[in-house]
């Protein structure tokens, strides 16, 4: 497969060592704000870059009708712009705040959790998470994703990185040097804590689950999740 890597920094960069020990061919790299690239014969483009660009990225991709896979974070208000114009472009798209199996496990287990425990007014829920000092946006997407899958099956209506009301989910955003990613929910009450925790050890889980999904989408027409891409109801 060949495969045009939109952002070529830390993650980037871990995509194209697992992608080649694959078998597969980087045929782009781009990593600053040139807009003067074309998509060669790319079968799939891999969108890891700044929140800034990752838009005019995407679009791109789609305009030159090349499967595209976005984890860039911090751009999702314009989701539903990106969604509209892939469809209006017939394309193929998938965006996931975290690409690794392990949190798309932790996904299910905190919607799990949340369903739970959403008939308990004693509980509080929070979320922390812990993230390495480069990182340009918080709450990390992973967190947004925890929040809003929370939102879904609770009274709450809203996350907050400030002091939480009554209906919000407080988010707290650490930033320490070298930590890859770390997420946990924690529902407190005045006796007790529950809490579930994902801890990613390297950028590897992150780096494979991309691979794997641009491996899945390239002959794909649609818009997908990781869901599909792991077969997870
Ligand atoms: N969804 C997931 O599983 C994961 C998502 N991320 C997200 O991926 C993004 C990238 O993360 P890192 O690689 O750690 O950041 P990084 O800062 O190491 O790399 C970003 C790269 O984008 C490049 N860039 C700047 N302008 C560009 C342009 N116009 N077009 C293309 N590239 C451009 C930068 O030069 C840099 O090389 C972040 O938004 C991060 O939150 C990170 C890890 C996992
Ligand atoms: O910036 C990162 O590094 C990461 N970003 C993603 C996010 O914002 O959730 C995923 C992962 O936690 C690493």
């Amino acid at each position: 497969m060949k495969i045009a890597l939109l952002g070529y920094g830390r993650m980037g960069k871990s995509i194209e060592a697992i992608a080649v020990n694959r078998s597969h061919n980087i045929v782009l790299k781009i990593s600053d704000a040139d807009s003067n690239y074309d998509f060669a014969d790319a079968d799939v483009a891999i969108d890891f870059s700044i929140p800034s660009v990752a838009v005019a990225n995407i679009k791109k991709a789609l305009d030159a009708g090349v499967p595209v896979i976005s984890g860039t974070t911090g751009w999702l208000d314009h989701y539903d712009d990106v969604i509209d114009y892939c469809r209006a472009k017939e394309g193929t798209f998938l965006y996931a705040s975290n690409f690794s199996l392990g949190v798309n496990l932790f996904f299910e287990l905190n919607k799990k959790l949340s369903e739970l425990m959403s008939g308990f007014s004693e509980y509080t829920t929070e979320i922390e998470e812990i993230h390495h000092t480069q990182k340009l946006d918080a709450p990390s997407g992973t967190a947004i994703t925890l929040a809003e899958q929370i939102i879904e099956h609770t009274d709450y209506s809203n996350w907050t990185l400030d002091a939480p009301k009554a209906t919000e989910i407080q988010i707290d955003a650490k930033r320490i040097e070298g930590i890859p990613g770390t997420h946990e929910v924690t529902y407190n009450s005045e006796v007790d804590a529950i809490s579930i925790k994902h801890t990613a050890h390297s950028r590897q889980g992150f780096a494979m689950g991309a691979v794997i999904a641009a491996e899945w989408i390239k002959d794909k027409k649609g818009i997908f999740s990781m869901k599909d891409v792991l077969n997870i109801d």
